[in-house]
């Protein structure tokens, strides 16, 4: 009764969650946090981990420490095998890293801030569970980099929806691990063109270059990964494990050995007037957009 009430208090709170009550059962068991729902199917033993953070659900320090707390509960979960990531924002996925974060902040915070989007990362990517982005909405940047960190993507067919490293179109660059990320998803020619260009595919690019590995229309979104969900889980987990751990595992490792000089590169990136004064002008040119 209570994961009810819990649930119903953010569907009002929010208003574009189109659940039943009698959907929302004792067998569903739900944790609504500030930033991202996750129910928990417990029969099927998949997760469905809904990002919930109106208007674009920026990764904020607030937003990735909440997530990376929320995945290692699933990971620790032995009736958890398969985790669904997914928005409950209209028309978005995730506008990616939180550019608020990035401006005018203290070393100190930049640091902090870095540290959490790399546990993210760390997390997702060498998780032990199937994990499968079903991409309702635009996906850049960040947003893209947790949708490729996933073992399969499936994006709502919508033409006004578009994913892709755009990181160079506001002036930055995406740290080694994102590149190797997409590298491993698309292979090394199409990453190298797609991040000096700051490219965002449409989905039936997207499609086209391999960045996602299913459209279907974006009612269908959810349906289609519980049923690719499903194909995955009926592989043995430890064999489908140790498959996964030995294609990832170099690329883990590299942000592992290099995790604090990396922290320290990104500090003293985004110090510089210069990126700064980029940033600043990115976020008044999306401000503007909208008027
Ligand atoms: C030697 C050199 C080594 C260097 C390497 C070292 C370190 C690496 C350094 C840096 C790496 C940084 C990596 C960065 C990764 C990122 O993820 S950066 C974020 C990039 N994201 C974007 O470009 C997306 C921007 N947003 C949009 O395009 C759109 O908002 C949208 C997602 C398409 C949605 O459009 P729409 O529905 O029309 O919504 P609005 O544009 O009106 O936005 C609503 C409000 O949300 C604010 N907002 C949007 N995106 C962000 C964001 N990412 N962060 C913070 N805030 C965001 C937007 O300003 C609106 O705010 P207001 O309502 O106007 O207040």
């Amino acid at each position: 009764m209570m994961i009810l009430s819990r649930l119903l208090g953010c569907q009002e709170q929010l208003g574009f969650l189109h659940q039943s009550k009698e959907e929302l059962t004792d067998s569903h068991p739900v944790v609504c946090n500030r930033n991202i729902l996750v129910e928990l199917e417990e029969g099927v033993g998949v997760a469905v981990m809904k990002m919930k953070s109106p208007p674009v659900n920026s990764l904020s320090l607030d937003f990735l420490t909440e997530f990376s707390i929320s995945l290692e509960k699933l990971e620790n979960d032995r009736g958890c095998r398969g985790v669904i990531l997914t928005s409950a924002v209209p028309k978005i996925f995730s506008a990616g890293l939180d550019i608020k974060e990035m401006c005018g902040k203290s070393a100190e915070h930049y640091a902090e801030f870095w540290r959490a989007v790399q546990e993210m990362w760390l997390k997702l990517y060498k998780s032990n569970m199937v994990t499968i982005a079903a991409i309702n909405g635009n996906c850049p940047a960040g947003g893209c980099l947790m949708a490729v960190s996933c073992d399969y993507r499936i994006m709502a067919e919508n033409p006004k929806y578009s994913i892709g490293l755009n990181e160079t179109q506001l002036g930055i660059v995406a740290p080694f691990w994102f590149k190797d990320t997409i590298a491993n998803t698309i292979g090394h020619r199409a990453t190298e063109r797609s991040l000096q260009l700051g490219l965002l595919y449409s989905a039936s690019d997207a499609l086209k270059i391999g960045i996602v590995d299913e459209l279907v229309p974006e009612e269908k979104v959810l349906n289609a990964a519980a049923a690719t969900m499903s194909q995955w889980l009926a592989i043995p987990d430890y064999a489908r494990q140790i498959s996964k751990s030995m294609m990832r595992k170099p690329t883990l490792d590299r942000l592992l050995t290099h995790r604090e000089s990396d922290i320290q590169n990104f500090v003293s990136f985004v110090t510089k007037d210069s990126i700064q004064k980029s940033l600043q002008t990115y976020m008044e040119s999306l401000k503007q957009r909208k008027g």
